[in-house]
């Protein structure tokens, strides 16, 4: 979430006995403004901050107005930086360490950690701590003096770190500040004109709070598994100076000259940073190792307060000013601060196992609509197959029963004809017979049951030799159509007629058809006579025609 840095300015008390003669700085609610003597307020020097606290201001207040909400988010996972900005002996030191009545940020926060998170019930949490100084722009772990110009380097998962700085676990309070005690000793302070104890370089105390979720057994990587990682700097600056103030030479006057080009180097970061994003395109922050290692506290992913010292008195004016402004400055910085996240190998490990799950349930949906659609498409396939098969079964079963029905017919043709061809031989036989001696009456009664179909005019004929009269009607059908077609007919009856070679229509003859209602012929010995007589006559005839040809032929 983007946010404004804090700013605060503080005023120490005023160490000089000296009255002002001319100018003094006065302060309403959170506005510093430089006065002339008698009250009138001098125009364009009068500044507006977050707090601005005055020579009566605790230490307590500062930490408590400004600092402690820093020092809370860093122990929730955001990065956190409060430093102290002003000129040499303006109160930075004391306003970071504090004296042993009214202990300063530093002290108060490393308290104030322990102390949130052991309110903290459903996180663990890991604190390392680590204090370094930048002397003459080299980096001095003040934990272990033999690491000293340290190497600055910038790594993905770490971001801007100091390669090779001693690190403590640390598990309370009393053990940090012991450690811190431990430092100060290796810290490089100075005496100067402007103070007794002057620090000569900058110092960084840092804490990593790194926590954890304690394993509910939910499942939920995201607070069970994930690891925050925050880094919270608590920055003692050294102060500006004017050399001719200070009045240094030689080793002073060097750390002078480093400490002011630092601050400048600082001053142009916080310059570009709060003229806004357009002329953002490069921030300076590699031209010091200080502007290095708080590149994430200006500007980038870390809540930052600032709390700018200042001289009262009226020989500081000059410098008073140019912190102010610096102040006002660093006050229009926007930072973007968010939680600090880190998934551990569990973590990754399980968040691509859900990922795997999800992806396969998405493409097992994906299948089954396929697969749904196929089965749908196979269903109907096998629909149309089965009504395709149950079509051809029935076609197939009337061609059966047209094909049974064709036997029976054929059989029963068969059988018609048969009993004609017995009739006609016994007729012939009868015929030879009745020349010797006359047949009895109930010689029908021999044959069985014929069965006779309508017949028409058309009719086939057998002709034979030895008969000659013409019968006045044909005993035969008039056409065996309807009892067998003509194919079927010679089929059936082949080589049963010797002469059925000389079958011939015989259009001309006068025949008599039987009456239609003779379809079913009684069989009493009259009608078979009848019919026997019939089929005499009819052969006769043939017979007849017959031995006519041959007797023209030769
Ligand atoms: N708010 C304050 N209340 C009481 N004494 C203060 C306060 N601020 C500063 N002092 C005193 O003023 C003197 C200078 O302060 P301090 O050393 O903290 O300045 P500094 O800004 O750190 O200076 P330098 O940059 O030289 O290190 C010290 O003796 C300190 O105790």
């Amino acid at each position: 979430m983007a946010e404004k840095i804090c700013v605060a300015v503080r005023v120490r008390p005023s160490i000089s006995e000296e009255s002002p003669s001319g100018t003094f700085w006065k302060i309403e609610d959170n506005r510093i403004s430089l006065h002339k003597l008698h009250g009138t307020p001098i125009s364009g020097l009068s500044y507006a901050f977050d707090h601005v606290f005055d020579e009566s201001c605790s230490n307590s207040k500062v930490y408590e107005l400004l600092t402690k909400d820093v020092i809370h988010a860093a122990v929730d996972g955001f990065n956190g930086t409060a430093f102290a900005y002003g000129q040499t002996s303006s109160g930075k030191t004391y306003t970071m360490n504090g004296s042993l009545n009214d202990p300063g940020i530093i002290h108060r926060a490393v308290n104030d950690v322990f102390q949130k998170i052991q309110m903290i019930s459903d996180r663990e949490f890991l604190i390392r701590v680590s204090y370094m100084e930048i002397y003459n722009e080299e980096i001095n772990d003040l934990f272990a003096v033999e690491n000293h110009k340290l190497p600055t380097h910038e790594s993905l998962e770490r971001g801007i770190f100091v390669a090779g700085l001693r690190e403590e676990i640390v598990n309370n309070a009393e053990q940090v500040i012991k450690l811190l005690e431990s430092g100060e000793v290796n810290r490089h302070f100075g005496e100067t004109n402007m103070n007794a104890r002057s620090s000569r370089s900058h110092t960084i105390f840092r804490m990593v709070i790194e926590s954890k979720g304690i394993d509910t057994g939910s499942g939920d990587y995201s607070s069970s598994d994930a690891i925050r990682v925050s880094i919270l700097n608590l920055v003692d600056l050294a102060g500006s100076e004017r050399i001719a103030k200070t009045g240094a030479g030689g080793v002073r006057l060097k750390e002078g000259k480093y400490i002011n080009k630092s601050l400048m180097v600082l001053g142009n970061v916080i310059n570009k940073l709060s003229n806004g994003a357009k002329q953002r395109a490069h921030i300076p922050y590699r031209d010091s190792k200080l502007t290095r290692i708080l590149q994430t506290a200006l500007g980038g992913n870390a809540k930052t307060s600032i709390i700018c010292t200042v001289a009262p008195e009226e020989v500081h004016v000059e410098e008073t000013k140019g912190t102010l402004q610096f102040a006002s400055r660093a006050k229009r910085i926007t930072n973007c601060a968010q939680v600090n996240e880190i998934l551990t190998d569990a973590a990754l490990l399980k968040r691509q196992q859900l990922e795997i799950e999800d992806l396969r349930r998405k493409l097992q949906g994906s299948r089954s609509e396929v697969l749904e659609q196929e089965i749908l498409k196979l269903r109907n396939d096998m629909l149309k197959y089965e009504l395709e098969r149950e079509k051809l079964e029935m076609e197939l079963e009337e061609e059966r029963r047209s094909h049974k029905e064709r036997e029976q017919r054929i059989r029963d043709q068969q059988l018609k004809i048969e009993n004609l061809s017995s009739l006609v031989s016994d007729g012939d036989r009868s015929s030879s017979q009745d020349s010797m001696k006359e047949s009895p009456k109930d010689e029908c009664n021999d044959f069985k049951t014929p069965c006779f179909k309508e017949t028409s005019n058309n009719a086939f004929v057998a002709k034979r030799s030895n008969y000659s009269e013409l019968p006045d009607f044909s005993p035969l059908p008039d056409s065996f159509s309807n009892v067998a077609d003509e194919d079927t007919w010679f089929k059936m009856n082949k080589g049963y007629i010797a002469d059925l070679d000389s079958l011939q229509t015989t259009p001309a003859r006068k025949v008599q058809s039987f009456p239609p209602q003779d379809i079913t012929p009684d069989c009493s010995n009259d009608n078979y006579k009848l019919e026997l007589q019939n089929l005499k006559t009819q052969l006769e005839l043939v017979i007849k025609e017959k031995v006519e040809l041959q007797v023209e032929k030769t």
